[in-house]
């Protein structure tokens, strides 16, 4: 397929449903926008499909982050995945275990709390370092497109847990047509062939992450550098990120160094750009800085607070891993980066990110 080499990408970074959530604050709102994609899937008239396909290239390009509605996905579907994500979680660990997360290559199996410390950092041995000092508070199952001839899911037993397999191999599904039809508006908002991504993301190389953020002292959570997940940046086109309401994900303000909640809206999917992506339109497109750190907390004594669990579902897009990602027309003059595979990319990525 493609060789593992994380050292050849280290210059490649480019510069449910638990009880419904709170409205976010306007300010949130301007930075992250909510954006309803109903016209542009219903495919009403060309001049509307404009319009919504123009806000979102235009927040990408100023955030790198939005909030979208109107997405057809039901809320059912996504309540159902979250329910069947937190049984496979209450599984022990025992069985969790034996689907092992094994190689960057496959991104596939269950990532128990400590493995994974998702950072900036390229350097294999700094990110050893944080990892061992304070690795993301996080659990999470890792599953990729099922019929890959190299690599397979590390499917529980149906017996452990019912259902399972099916449900998210149906939202899998449902996630990668989301993704072609997003890509889509992207390419109209950029003046380009609304077709121009179709066949370089028809193979379904996504990952899509079940994450697990078990209940923690909120003192041990604010320590120096802990974080349910560590500030970074994600790394394909786009990743479609369902919250519960818990909260806790915050991004980071290109412009200055706060980093703003992206509060949980019901009924919505954060969508943001990833690296790949803001790579391939030479930067015009923004993959933003964001992480998970504690959200309000509950008291449990008057000293001691707690953080509630939380429990999140990340869908990361790739390009097919045999795509060439180079610079896209309409993105500017100078081109910052040559043409790179995106599943060695990718891969390389992943390969220094857990232990
Ligand atoms: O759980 C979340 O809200 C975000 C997780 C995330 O950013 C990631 O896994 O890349
Ligand atoms: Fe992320």
């Amino acid at each position: 397929m493609f060789s593992l080499r994380p050292s050849r990408i280290a210059h490649l970074i480019p510069s449910t449903r638990r009880g419904l959530a709170r409205a976010a604050p306007r300010s949130v709102q301007s930075f992250i926008p909510v954006i309803d994609f109903t016209k542009f899937r219903e495919a009403t008239g060309e001049h509307e499909r404009k319009l919504v396909a123009d806000k979102i290239v235009s927040a990408f390009k100023e955030s790198g982050f939005i909030y979208l509605t109107g997405h057809g996905i039901p809320s059912n579907t996504i309540q159902n995945t979250f329910a069947k994500s937190a049984d496979f979680f209450h599984m022990s660990s025992q069985i969790k275990d034996r689907l092992a997360w094994e190689d960057p290559r496959s991104n596939r199996g269950y990532v128990k709390v400590g493995r994974e410390r998702v950072t900036q950092s390229l350097d294999p041995t700094e990110i050893a370092t944080l990892r061992a000092k304070a690795p993301d508070f996080k659990e999470s199952m890792e599953i990729g497109r099922d019929w890959d001839s190299d690599w397979k899911n590390q499917w529980p037993q149906e017996s452990d847990a019912p259902q399972f397999k099916q449900t998210m191999l149906n939202f899998y599904q449902t996630c990668h047509e989301l993704h072609v039809h997003v890509m889509r508006a992207i390419a109209l908002g950029l003046n380009l062939e609304e077709s121009l991504f179709d066949a370089k993301i028809d193979k379904q190389c996504h990952n899509l992450r079940l994450l697990s953020y078990p209940p923690i002292s909120t003192a041990l959570l604010q320590g120096e550098g802990q974080a349910r997940a560590g500030a970074h940046s994600d790394y394909g086109t786009l990743t479609l990120l369902f919250q519960d309401s818990v909260g806790g994900l915050e991004v980071k303000n290109p412009h200055s160094s706060t980093f703003i909640p992206a509060t949980p809206i019901p009924e919505t999917i954060v969508v943001n750009v990833g690296d790949l992506l803001a790579r391939w339109s030479n930067d015009v497109l923004r993959s933003t800085l964001h992480r998970v750190v504690a959200p309000p907390a509950e008291k449990i004594s008057d000293t001691e607070s707690m953080t509630p669990a939380r429990q999140s579902i990340a869908f990361f897009c790739n390009p097919n891993f045999d795509a060439e990602v180079a610079c896209l027309p309409n993105c500017g003059k100078d081109v910052k980066y040559p043409p790179i595979n995106a599943g060695e990319y990718i891969v390389g990525r992943l390969a220094v990110t857990y232990t």
